[in-house]
């Protein structure tokens, strides 16, 4: 099943095309990774998922792109409820300047929850499933600033996760942290695919190989291939793709 299907993607930053007659469908429950190197256009295509682009002055998309089968650029379609249900990591832990439970609870707080025994359990519930509260729960009121980065990055996820999305993107999550900190969101990704779908953008191909069910590989724009990840490793269909796995440009 597809949770996104995308068709004649085309996306525009004034005059300069970034993305060109993308298609793509993106499976319900798995990892998806999309490689490339720099500039080809992985942070414009991940933002599209949950119009992250909106906020651009100057970008303009063509083409269509559905998320359960409804279009997610149809002008009626509200982007607050899509961003609930798309959550987003980005590359840089980014925790608010509050306590690790005011950072989980925030989202629902947001829409309204009250409900003390609500958050409580939502709090608790979203951090054991980013593999956090072990390391935290003796200290859910102290700043969320003073935890490592891998244990913010975590905390991100947590705060995405409370507010029970389907899919969970990452632009590039482990980027800036150490190599303990990266094994454990990797081990902790393989686990959140049982319930979400993941999209991730990375630049190690070690980590997509690792990782993700599929692959999806972008050169300037142009979507040259995507499929199984083991297939995409061992034997890649297009020359270009061959030339940037075995380490020939990039
Ligand atoms: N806000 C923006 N305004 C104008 N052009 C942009 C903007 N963001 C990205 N671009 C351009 O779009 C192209 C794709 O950039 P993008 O950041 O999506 O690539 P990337 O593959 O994610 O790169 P990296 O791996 O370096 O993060 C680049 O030419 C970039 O300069």
């Amino acid at each position: 099943m597809n949770t996104f299907e995308v068709r004649n993607l085309n996306l525009f930053y004034g005059k300069n095309q970034a993305l060109k007659n993308i298609s793509i469908d993106i499976e319900k429950n798995k990892v998806t990774a999309f490689i490339g190197p720099s500039g080809c256009g992985k942070s414009t295509f991940i933002r599209c998922f949950n119009r992250m682009n909106d906020l651009i002055e100057g970008c303009r998309i063509e083409g269509e792109m559905t998320f359960d089968g409804k279009d997610i650029y149809d002008p009626t379609i509200d982007v607050v409820d899509l961003r609930t249900k798309v959550g987003m990591v980005f590359q840089a832990p980014n925790p608010f300047p509050m306590s690790i439970y005011d950072n989980v609870a925030y989202g629902l707080r947001c829409q309204g929850v009250r409900d003390k025994k609500v958050l409580d359990e939502v709090v608790v519930t979203s951090l054991k499933k980013a593999a956090l509260y072990e390391e935290v729960k003796d200290r859910l009121n102290s700043n969320a600033l003073r935890l490592s980065g891998g244990q913010q990055q975590r905390l991100c996820i947590a705060r995405a996760i409370a507010l029970e999305p389907e899919v969970i993107l990452m632009d590039e999550p482990t980027s800036a942290l150490d190599p303990i900190a990266t094994a454990k969101i990797e081990e902790l990704m393989e686990d959140l695919k049982q319930d979400y779908t993941i999209i991730i953008v990375t630049h190690s191909m070690q980590q997509a190989a690792r990782i993700s069910d599929k692959t999806a590989f972008f050169l300037l724009g142009d979507l040259v291939e995507v499929g199984d990840t083991k297939d995409m490793f061992h034997a890649p269909r297009d020359k270009r793709t061959e030339d940037y796995i075995t380490g020939r440009f990039g």
